[in-house]
């Protein structure tokens, strides 16, 4: 399909208008926008201090904007707390992954919102750990996340195991949207790639995927839409393709230092 039509014809699955937030003196967004689609990941870029971490937590109720509308499928809403957005069906992977390093991947996958079993069992609170295994089995599958030894700890698994286990729980809950802060800071170039592959995955199955990154490469590498962040304010929006390592980087630092080694 030609891609104008594609992008035409999808409605941004979450879309900030003017958000502004200050911390005391410090105005971490001034009139931010964004907009994330479904099925297509939306890079969210910016040198330190732009702004991202400030976006993210507006976008994934952390934080409430002191001005600015968010939208959901087109609807505004008013998120009051990070319970609220997960009620929309978007989930964030935070860069600590919060994983219970002493627990199986299926009981991190399912913490917090374990099933129950049928009748008085499930009255009683016994959970169903075999309905838990399966259908995490069946996400992971889905997804190509192969992880060898399902009743290991996840403690033992690598970096970008962890990692692929963080993103394939939120892909499994959200029905709109994931938020990624950062997913390959941490990983070696095999394990990157592989997280990657994950990233791209996750879109294609239908849902809108957030990346924040420093990673000009694998932004360039993976991105459908590339938003660009500099002192709380979009400066620059492009398309897949439309964009080299040498234009991100003169818009994050406002034209001043085109010159990239990469
Ligand atoms: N809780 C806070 N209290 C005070 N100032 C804050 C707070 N959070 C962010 N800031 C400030 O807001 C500005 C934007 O920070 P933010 O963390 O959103 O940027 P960032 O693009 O995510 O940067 P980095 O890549 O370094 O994480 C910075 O000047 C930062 O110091």
């Amino acid at each position: 399909m030609n891609e104008n039509v594609k992008t035409a014809t999808r409605a941004p699955v979450m879309e900030a208008r003017g958000i502004h937030k200050a911390f005391g003196q410090v105005q971490a967004l001034r009139g931010a926008e964004f907009k994330a689609r479904a099925g297509e990941v939306t890079a969210l870029i910016g040198d330190n201090g732009a702004g991202k971490s400030s976006l993210v937590k507006v976008l994934s109720g952390v934080y409430t904007a002191d001005e600015g509308e968010l939208l959901i499928d087109g609807k505004p809403v008013r998120p009051g707390s990070p319970q609220d957005v997960r009620a929309y069906g978007i989930e964030t992977v935070y860069q600590d992954l919060a994983l219970a390093g002493d627990l199986t991947p299926y009981e991190n996958v399912f913490m917090g919102r374990e099933l129950r079993r049928s009748g008085v069992l499930g009255m009683l609170g016994v959970v169903d750990r075999g309905r838990m295994r399966d259908r995490t089995e069946e996400v992971f599958d889905a997804l190509n996340v192969r992880i060898k030894d399902h009743k290991g700890r996840v403690a033992a698994l690598s970096g970008g195991q962890r990692q692929s286990v963080a993103i394939a729980r939120a892909a499994m809950w959200a029905s709109h949207l994931v938020m990624m802060d950062e997913p390959t800071a941490a990983l070696g170039v095999a394990q990157t790639q592989s997280v990657l592959e994950l990233i791209r995955r996750v879109a294609d199955s239908g849902i809108g995927v957030i990346l924040i990154s420093h990673n000009m490469t694998d932004v360039l590498e993976v991105a459908d839409s590339i938003q660009v962040l500099r002192l709380g304010t979009r400066v620059a929006t492009f398309r897949r393709g439309e964009a080299t390592v040498a234009d991100l980087v003169k818009e994050m630092t406002s034209g001043k230092s085109a010159e990239v080694n990469s």
